[in-house]
């Protein structure tokens, strides 16, 4: 038999071998881990490594980017929904100011008394100082004085003779009528109030009569030379915020854009420079210097970091998230910049969560000071009141929407309130048009709390000082700080447990 010897198979070669190795870049060692021998001889691991942490910036750069987009579109969305302030005040400014202001000549440049960044980087913003002088390259121009600008931007002056000390009047037209039926007329839109023309025609300044009398103030210089990097982080009723670099520092900075031409009270655009550069608090937010950039006013102050105190209010969840020695902690400093602000005659009129910053170790800082009023003359006697319906709706005194004469009361109502918001997570009758909460505000009993349980009966004690109708019954920012609730207060890094979990409702920019 005989046996035909089978063919042995052939077998090719692999065809189209692969060897699988999982490499990675390790982004703590910057190095490639588990790279085959064979390359390494070829790629020095410098080489490699600067490709691969190349790569891998640009893809957190792109993710940064997209990251950044879709908060800023939160944010824009969610600040869209944040009731906005009505403006009804008088304007500020009358002929005669302007006269003054136009008959001096523009005194640009340093001044001897430049103010000191903490960065220790000098600004010489033109300011008046000694009384009535403008600095020039150093040297001293004396003009002559107006006391009743003066008084309106509290420039301190020896003692004028006693009919110029007289307060004058300031120009109080009711803005926002209450008719005799107790109906209030709704505005076109929420943030604007149409002014009466006043008796005396102040209202009709024009645009360049305001960009003369702003360049008298802001210093001369060009921010867009000194800072880059803008990032829009914030969106209010009359500006954009950007968070910037300062370009010899490398410090971030925040950026307060208003555009001129597109305030409904020009004349308000002093305050925002006036009261941070003369009023300098601890609690109170810090500007650098302010500028003029084609029609915008900008001015350029310490970024807070931990971004507004509404923030915090309330978890994603919708869980209230401030416990009372927060609560106590946050009362207790923006107390401290109300008693300062009140013992200078100055109101801020907006008092909310929203004018309220932090740093993310801690610090709380009051901010947004375009709405403020003078309620003293030079001699610091309580005088002047006020009468216009200044401020956000469901933060307003009784007394600011009835019309009455008011005065630095009306700020620790609306303490009161963000009192409220810190408990409930939201002012009362928040879920009312502005106008029927304006109307409850004015016509009922204070409000009370949502979740009473969840307050202390030293809590309740301080907010029942705060919301009282009859503003001369209502304690002081002074009395307040004597309050026991205050004792609750811890120090700064207790509110930075709220500052580190990112439970922002409106996405963190901070972080
Ligand atoms: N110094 C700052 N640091 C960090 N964030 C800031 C700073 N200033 C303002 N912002 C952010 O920008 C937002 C808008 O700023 P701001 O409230 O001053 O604008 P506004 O137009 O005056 O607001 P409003 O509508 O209350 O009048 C703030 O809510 C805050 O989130």
């Amino acid at each position: 038999m005989v046996f035909k010897r089978r063919k042995r198979p052939e077998i090719s070669k692999p065809t189209n071998f692969q060897h699988l190795r999982k490499t990675y870049f390790d982004i703590h060692s910057q190095t490639l881990k588990d790279l085959p021998p064979q390359w390494t001889s070829i790629l020095t691991d410098e080489d490699i490594s600067r490709t691969a942490a190349a790569a891998y910036e640009r893809q957190k750069e792109q993710r940064q980017q997209q990251q950044q987009q879709q908060q800023q579109q939160q944010q824009h969305a969610y600040q869209q929904s944040r009731p906005k302030p009505l403006i009804g005040d008088a304007c500020f400014l009358t002929p005669a100011d302007l006269n003054y202001l136009k008959s001096q000549t523009i005194v640009r440049g340093a001044c001897t008394h430049s103010q000191t960044l903490p960065n220790n980087r000098e600004i010489s913003p033109p300011k008046l100082l000694d009384e009535f002088n403008y600095y020039s390259q150093n040297q001293p121009i004396q003009i002559s004085r107006n006391p009743h600008l003066d008084r309106l931007y509290n420039v301190k002056s020896p003692d004028p003779p006693a009919d110029i000390r007289k307060p004058s009047v300031p120009n109080y037209q009711n803005d926002f009528i209450l008719p005799s039926n107790g109906k209030i007329k709704q505005a076109t839109s929420p943030a604007v109030v149409t002014p009466r023309e006043k008796i005396d025609g102040s209202t009709k300044l024009s645009l360049e009569d305001f960009v003369f009398a702003l360049q008298k103030v802001v210093s001369q210089s060009d921010p867009r030379t000194m800072y880059d990097h803008f990032v829009k982080i914030g969106e209010g009723s009359t500006a954009n915020v950007y968070i910037a670099v300062d370009k010899h520092y490398g410090t971030q900075v925040a950026v307060k854009q208003m555009n001129i031409t597109k305030q409904q009270r020009k004349e308000l655009l002093f305050n925002e420079v006036m009261i941070m550069r003369d009023y300098k608090h601890p609690n109170i937010v810090e500007m650098y210097g302010s500028y003029l950039v084609d029609n915008e006013l900008w001015v350029v102050m310490e970024y807070l970091d931990g971004g507004a105190l509404t923030d915090l209010l309330v978890s994603p969840s919708g869980e209230i998230r401030m416990n009372e020695q927060q609560i106590a902690t946050v009362c207790k400093s923006v107390l401290k910049a109300l008693a300062y602000l009140h013992s200078n005659g100055v109101i801020h009129r907006d008092i909310k969560s929203d004018s309220i910053l932090l740093s993310t170790d801690g610090f709380v800082k009051l901010s947004d000071f375009g709405f403020c009023a003078q309620v003293m003359n030079e001699k610091k006697v309580q005088t002047i009141k006020r009468k216009s319906l200044v401020g956000t709706p469901y933060w307003m005194s009784p007394e600011v929407i009835s019309r009455t004469p008011y005065s630095t009361e009306v700020d620790i109502w609306s303490l009161g309130i963000m009192v409220m918001e810190m408990v409930d997570g939201e002012p009362p009758y928040f879920n009312e048009q502005p106008l029927t909460a304006m109307r409850k505000i004015r016509d009922q009993p204070p409000p009370k709390l949502k979740n009473p349980h969840k307050a202390s009966s030293l809590l309740q004690g301080f907010l029942g000082r705060c919301l009282v109708r009859d503003p001369s019954q209502r304690a002081t920012a002074i009395d307040l700080l004597d309050h026991p609730f205050l004792r609750h207060a811890g120090n700064p890094s207790c509110l930075q447990s709220l500052l580190t979990q990112s439970t922002s409702t409106k996405g963190n920019f901070y972080s």
